[in-house]
C-alpha cells in the first residue's frame, strides 16, 4: 500500500484526540466514544505520568481503546512505545526528540504513520529527513497536562516553519480550545491535537464537535 500521502493525512489529522487513562474523568471507554460522536479525526493512546497502566494491564486498555477507533475508522496511534504499537498492529506510533529516533523507528514500522514532535525548524527538516509523516508543534499555549514539556512558543513557530519551506502535515499541541485552535489553523497548522480540551469537557463529545466546526471554518477562511 505504501506510505500515507500527505494529502490523505492533512485531512485526517483535523481534531487529534489524545489520552491515556490518567487523563479521564469519567469512564474512557464511553469518553472517546463521545468524542468520536463529536468528531474527533484521529487518535493517540499516550499511557503515561502518574498512575499510568502498565504491563497487562496497559496492553488491554489499549486493545479496547483500539477497537472503538476500528469501528469507526478512525486511526489509532500509539505515544512513544513502537513495540506496543507493532504488536497491536496500530496504525502508526508518535515519538518525540526524546524518544528513539525517527529513523530507527521509521526503519521498524516500515509504512505505519510516524508523528514526530518538533520544536523548531531544525528539529522539523531533520524528522522529516528520518521519515516522518506530519509534525506535531509545541506547546502552542501554555499546558498543565505534560509536566515535562517546555515553554510555549504561541502560533508563531508555525508560522516560521510554514515560511521556512515545511510543507507536510502539522498539528499544534499545548493548552488548545475551542477559543484558540482558529489562531493555530491560520498560523500554517492542519490540524489541532488536545488532551484536556476534551479530556476534562464537561461533555467531551460537545467539545470535539466544537473543535471540528472551530477548525473546519478556520480552514475554510484560507481557501
Ligand atoms: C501530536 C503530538 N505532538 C506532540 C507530542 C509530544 O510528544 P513528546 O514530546 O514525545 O512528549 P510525550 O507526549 O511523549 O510526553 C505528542 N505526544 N503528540
Ligand atoms: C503531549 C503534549 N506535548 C506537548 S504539550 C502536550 C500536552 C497537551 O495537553 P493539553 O491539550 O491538555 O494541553
Ligand atoms: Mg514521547
Amino acid at each position: 500500500m505504501g506510505r500515507i500521502s500527505a494529502k490523505q493525512l492533512q485531512e485526517q489529522l483535523r481534531v487529534y484526540f489524545i489520552m491515556g487513562s490518567n487523563n479521564c474523568k469519567k469512564n474512557p471507554f464511553d469518553m472517546l466514544k463521545e468524542a468520536i460522536e463529536g468528531g474527533i479525526t484521529f487518535f493517540q493512546f499516550r499511557e503515561k505520568g502518574q498512575g499510568a497502566l502498565s504491563g497487562v494491564e496497559k496492553v488491554a486498555f489499549a486493545k479496547e481503546l483500539q477497537a472503538i477507533c476500528q469501528k469507526y475508522s478512525i486511526p489509532f496511534l500509539v505515544n512513544d512505545d513502537v513495540d506496543l504499537a507493532l504488536a497491536l498492529d496500530a496504525d502508526g506510533v508518535h515519538i518525540g526528540q526524546e524518544d528513539e529516533r525517527a529513523d530507527i523507528v521509521r526503519r521498524k514500522i516500515g509504512d505505519k504513520i510516524l508523528g514526530v514532535s518538533a520544536h523548531n525548524l531544525e528539529e522539523a527538516k531533520r524528522a522529516i529527513e528520518q521519515g516522518a509523516d506530519y509534525l506535531g508543534v509545541g506547546p502552542i499555549f501554555p499546558t498543565n497536562t505534560k509536566t515535562d514539556a517546555k515553554e510555549a512558543q504561541g502560533v508563531e513557530v508555525l508560522r516560521h516553519l510554514r515560511e521556512h519551506g515545511i510543507t507536510i502535515p502539522i498539528v499544534g499541541i499545548g493548552g488548545i480550545t475551542v477559543d484558540n485552535a482558529k489562531e493555530v489553523i491560520r498560523a500554517g497548522a492542519d490540524g489541532v491535537s488536545v488532551i484536556s480540551a476534551i479530556s476534562l469537557a464537561n461533555s467531551p463529545k460537545e467539545s470535539a464537535w466544537r473543535l471540528a466546526k472551530a477548525i473546519d471554518d478556520a480552514l475554510h477562511e484560507k481557501k
